[in-house]
């Protein structure tokens, strides 16, 4: 499919250099084993459906970018700790199911501003993520390496195995899960705040069991993987006929989403997306017209197919009360089924004085209330939340509960691309949004 794709312009590919170096590493991809099975992005694609018609919630989350040194028990098991403890919260807020899905097992690849980097009049290639380069400023990590994608498979697989093992093997647990958020609310300042709502879950909790509610779900939950489709080179090479409907699947993942920077109308990533079945999203920057979204949505998902499309929002706190509601209105007229989910953290970067990239939690929070009011105002469904967070206690985005000043930002900052919420300004977040769906309902 890749040489297909040759013909039109991919933005944010890098530059390989050795040809044959590259066709070694793709051959050895495409012998590989699936990462995902075709059935399970179909399953998917129903829970996303439910979420485009308004029954479900969906709630994305992990790194900006994952590292090949990050795929280590405590490191997943944190994560997926936090992702967990999120959806229970917004699972009873929101009174209706939630849809598990982690920026994780394959989110190796990123789009940058710049192609190059220059630190004290030395100028390199940019870091493009573990798939193509090395973080680390040197020549050598900062050339883009073709064995590398297989590395980036290898830790995909890896990730994956860890996370279907904990969430299918008593980690998820509700009851496990609510106590490790009864525990934040009773030990952490930022928590306490929250212990109404937290007793409120504990009372559900207890009369469930007191009626003897006790089925697979509460032992055991779903959890999808998802990553931007952005490096061609692996998509492609991962992508497979589903030997059940002959259809093509790309199984590096369960859900593909296509960036802000590559989702061009005839630019090779748009149409790879729409070539794979499964289920895919697409960021929306503040600068798409209601006529790109349409026209987006009529290549992407021309069969108007229920789960196929979400479109992710990342308009950024200060314009989302007045960017957002034209676009879901003409998408509303045109009778598009896609979901809408809030991605509140790529539109609210900035540099801090210490030349952190960051965010802050105030305005994180407050792009997720606008795109609450603006869903409520014209009868949308808001269908989710797409995060970057770590379940670490990182200093990276300033802000919350417990706060983080821009001046403690270097004492733990280790993103190597955006500014992740921790444990705690995440588990605030779904706090929050609870008490807001609570008076919104
Ligand atoms: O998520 C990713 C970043 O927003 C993207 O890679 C751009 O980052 P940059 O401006 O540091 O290049
Ligand atoms: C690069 C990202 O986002 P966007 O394409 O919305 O800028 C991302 O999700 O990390
Ligand atoms: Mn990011």
């Amino acid at each position: 499919m890749r040489s297909a794709l040759a013909e039109l312009p991919a933005a944010q590919q890098p530059e390989w250099g050795d040809a044959s170096r590259l066709a070694d590493a793709v051959a050895e991809l495409r012998a590989m084993p699936p990462l995902v099975f075709a059935g399970e992005c179909d399953l998917l694609k129903q829970r996303l459906a439910a979420v485009s018609r308004g029954e479900a919630f969906l709630l994305q989350g992990g790194d900006c970018a994952e590292t090949f040194d990050g795929i280590t028990a405590d490191n997943v098991r944190a994560k997926l700790k936090t992702l967990l403890q999120m959806a229970v919260v917004l699972t009873y807020a929101a009174s209706m199911p939630v849809v598990k899905v982690g920026r994780l097992a394959g989110q190796y690849a990123k789009p940058r501003s710049k192609p190059s980097e220059t630190r004290d009049g030395e100028t390199l290639p940019a870091f493009r993520g573990d798939i193509v380069n090395g973080v680390e400023f040197t020549e050598q990590a900062r050339t883009p390496d073709p064995a590398r994608m297989v590395r980036a498979y290898n830790a995909s697989a890896a990730a994956l195995n860890l996370t279907r093992a904990f969430v299918g093997g008593g980690f998820a647990d509700l009851h496990q899960v609510h106590a490790w958020n009864t525990d934040f609310v009773r030990t952490s300042p930022a928590g306490q705040r929250y212990e109404r709502i937290a007793g409120r879950i504990d009372q559900a909790l207890r009369f469930m069991r007191a009626i003897d509610v006790d089925s697979e779900n509460v032992r055991k939950v779903e959890l999808y993987s998802s990553h931007e489709a952005l490096l061609l080179d692996y998509e492609t090479a991962l992508t497979r006929v589903d030997s059940r409907t002959g259809a093509p699947y790309d199984v590096s993942g369960h859900f593909l989403w296509v960036g802000e920077r590559t989702r061009q109308l005839d630019g090779a990533h748009i149409e790879f997306a729409s070539r794979i079945r499964n289920p895919i999203g697409v960021k929306v920057g503040p600068k798409t017209t209601s006529d790109d979204l349409i026209a987006l949505a009529e290549k992407l998902d021309p069969e108007r197919e229920p789960g196929r499309l979400t479109f992710v929002t990342r308009m950024g706190a200060e314009k989302i009360r007045d960017g957002l509601p034209p676009l879901i209105e003409k998408a509303m007229a045109s009778g598009l089924v896609a979901s809408w989910v809030c991605d509140p953290m790529h539109g609210n970067t900035y540099e801090a004085p210490s030349g952190h990239k960051t965010r802050r939690f105030d305005d994180v929070m407050d792009e997720v209330r606008g795109f609450f009011e603006v869903h409520r105002s014209l009868g949308s469904h808001p269908g989710g939340l797409h995060v970057e967070l770590t379940g670490d206690d990182v200093t990276e985005c300033v802000g919350g509960g417990d706060p983080i000043a821009e001046d403690g930002l270097s004492r733990r900052y280790e993103t190597v691309c955006d500014p992740r919420l921790n444990r705690t300004q995440s588990l605030e977040l779904a706090f929050l949004v609870a008490e807001l769906l609570e008076t919104t309902h």
